[in-house]
């Protein structure tokens, strides 16, 4: 425990039953559940593969288990669960999806295969708006753990009774594809955990420790699910902030951080108070501005850190100018401060903010990583991979199975295929294993039959090999006996665009790190789970990403742009009175930041071609002014500034031609 703080370590060493850390941002909370997955290891009182940490992303989970793993070394960390809600709720149904209902190697749907469903069930001509109010709807009811019966009960208003009576049609639809929804991975676990005390002792046999990051953004069936795994005697860490509680609109619950003290009596709750990430400037600015929401306790962080630089205020004309500005600022503190690209953070209320950023970073060729917004899995190469994975994965996915035969083209065509539709049908079977029969071969042409004969061959062979290497070997084994590389190979016109496209299947392989072998189910599970997440790995780049995305992450260096009234606090937060969300938004960007926080707005934007004011945020104006140093105070220091970042825009284009 060297290097802790006093609370620190009484967290790290309290076992004696539930306990919370309640601590701001920056005060060292995901420090104490790292530290104390080690020392519950290395104290012999659980071992790794009874102990499973939560974090809210596969980032942080990811981030978690390398620093556990600098922790403790080699067997002893073996079978460590560290996973998100959603993994779990993952293995939990693999491992008992006969209970669920499920067949074995059951598909995920994501956001767009909903909305199939809740087409396709819904009243004909419905429109688009409708049909996305349905879609919550029906999520909310499942994050609150309601059957349809309990949803249709609770439905108060037309538009949710006609969410729950399509609930039940939707739930019977996904049944039918032996498949689950996102919220199924967290309801369907619950629901079966507290209807069965067995089963749910059966699990805290397996889960006898539970570390828990980000509480205050659970939502209620999360919540519920933590206490089925707790149990009464609540072997359990849980540490959050109430002051970060950003997804209210995806269904989070603060007030589960109260519940917890009124579900466990016993609760023990530990304060921390020092923030060892940001200077005392960026700190302050931080505190002031949560210090305007309305709070039980309040919070005073406090760092041993100096004051460091002003937090700098910048008044930019248009988003254009504003993204000129950061990428130039960046560009010149990496070269002159020697910050590498990954320490810096571009932070944004809405995706679409993105795009000026981009085109600026480009310009000066900056590496950049976009989190969130890049449409990898729509890439020809990497969709067709996963159709392959799919085939493989479930046997009965006829859609995956169509689009696998023809990537590479074989000899079958489309008539081959619509007669062995008809013939799986009738047999009862699914394509993919009607194609494999003598029987049905039989009746094709030659050249068909050798053509399907052929992909069956290749189909057996690759789900032999996913049983026994992991998900992210049998990627390029995949892309190798498929044929898909060769494809891609002979459709590329040189060598450095057939080098880019391999690289989005390296890419994809890459995304599997960390996953277990274990078939192929587990393969294709792992891989819904990502394509709705963040993925991939940044590298050394500067980062791009929203505020809520931000999360729990820090930087050097850290530009909040589009510090705007409108835009951060939302229009929409304004009327429908939910400011003290955006605030918290807000306090989340700045306490991102360790060394120095940019915050921007701009004087005008363009909306359908015609030109919009802006006035700066309100939350600016509620910062200590002390602090700050806004455009237009300094004219020295802006002049010697600008000169800085014209030179570093001029070395940059330089660079360019110097490159050839
Ligand atoms: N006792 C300590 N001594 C030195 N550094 C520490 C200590 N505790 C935490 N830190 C460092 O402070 C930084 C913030 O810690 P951490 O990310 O755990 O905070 P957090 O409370 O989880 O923040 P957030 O609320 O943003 O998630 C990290 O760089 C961490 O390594
Ligand atoms: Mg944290």
């Amino acid at each position: 425990m060297h290097g802790l703080n006093p609370p620190q370590k009484e967290a790290v060493a309290y076992v004696g039953g539930p306990l919370l850390v309640l601590a701001g941002a920056g005060s060292g909370k995901t420090r104490v559940i790292t530290e104390k997955i080690a020392h519950l290891i290395a104290t012999g009182r659980h071992e790794a593969r009874h102990i499973a940490a939560i974090t809210f992303t596969n980032k942080a989970a990811r981030e978690m288990r390398e620093r556990v793993a600098k922790r403790v070394k080699g067997e002893a960390a073996e079978g460590l669960m560290v996973t998100t809600f959603h993994s779990l709720g993952l293995r939990f149904l693999q491992i008992e999806h006969e209970r669920a209902k499920l067949r074995r190697g059951f598909s995920i749907f994501d956001g767009d295969d909903q909305m199939a469903i809740i087409k396709d069930l819904a009243t004909p001509g419905l429109k688009n708006d409708a049909l996305y109010s349905i879609q919550n709807l029906i999520s909310a009811a499942k994050n609150n753990a309601l059957s349809p019966e309990q949803a249709a009960e609770a439905a108060r208003s037309a538009r949710e009774r006609e969410a729950a009576g399509l609930y039940a049609r939707y739930q019977a639809r996904l049944q039918a594809f032996n498949a689950v929804d996102f919220d199924d991975l967290i309801r369907l676990p619950l629901t079966l955990l507290e209807a069965d005390p067995d089963l749910a002792a059966g699990w805290r046999e397996r889960i006898r420790y539970l570390l828990v990051d980000e509480c205050q953004d659970t939502n209620g069936a999360q919540y519920r699910l933590l206490r089925q795994l707790a149990g009464t005697k609540g072997n359990i860490t849980c540490v959050g902030d109430d002051d970060q509680s950003i997804y209210a609109w995806r269904g989070a619950q603060p007030e589960n951080l109260d519940l917890l003290g009124q579900d466990y009596p016993n609760l023990k709750v530990i304060k921390l108070e020092q923030n060892y990430r940001c200077t005392s400037r960026i700190l302050r600015c931080a505190n002031t501005l949560i210090a305007k929401n309305p709070h039980a306790h309040l919070k005073q962080l406090w760092s041993q850190h100096g004051d460091g630089e002003p937090v700098r205020v910048w008044a930019c004309t248009n988003n254009e100018h504003e993204a000129e500005r950061v990428a130039a600022e960046i560009h010149y503190l990496h070269q002159a401060k020697e910050i590498p690209w990954g320490e810096f953070a571009i932070l944004f209320r809405g995706n679409h903010q993105s795009r000026p950023l981009e085109k600026a970073l480009q310009l000066l060729r900056i590496p950049y990583h976009l989190t969130g917004g890049t449409k990898f899995l729509d890439r020809a190469e990497v969709k067709d991979a996963l159709c392959w994975l799919q085939v493989l994965a479930n046997p009965d996915n006829d859609a995956a199975f169509l689009r696998a035969i023809a990537s590479p083209k074989r000899e079958v065509g489309a008539t081959t295929l619509e007669k062995l539709a008809a013939m799986a049908q009738q047999a009862g079977l699914p394509m993919s294993v009607a194609a494999g029969q003598i029987g049905f071969l039989k009746q094709l042409t030659p050249r068909a039959a050798a053509g399907l004969d052929e992909f069956s061959r290749i189909v057996d062979k690759l789900r032999d090999a996913a049983e026994k290497v992991t998900p992210a070997e049998l990627v390029p084994m995949l892309a190798e006996q498929s044929g898909l590389l060769a494809m891609v190979r002979s459709q590329c016109k040189d060598e450095a665009s057939f080098l880019r496209r391999k690289a989005n299947l390296e890419e994809l392989a890459s995304w599997f790190e960390g996953a277990r072998g274990g078939g192929p189910g587990e393969l294709a599970a792992q891989l819904a789970l990502l394509s709705n997440a963040d993925r991939g790995e940044p590298g050394n780049a500067v980062r791009l990403m929203s505020l809520h995305a931000a999360k729990g992450l820090e930087f050097r260096a850290v530009f909040v742009v589009g510090c705007e009234d409108g835009n951060l606090p939302h229009e929409a937060s304004l009327e429908e009175n939910r400011l003290e969300e955006e605030r918290r938004l807000m306090y989340v960007g700045i306490t991102r930041a360790k060394e120095r926080l940019y915050l921007s707005h701009s004087a005008e934007i363009k909306r359908w071609g015609s030109v919009d004011h802006l006035l700066p945020s309100r939350f600016l104006d509620e910062l200590p002014q002390g602090d700050l140093l806004r455009d237009g105070t300094d004219p020295e220091r802006e002049t010697a500034e600008k000169k800085q970042r014209g030179r570093a825009h001029m070395d940059a284009i330089a660079a360019l031609f110097g490159d050839g």
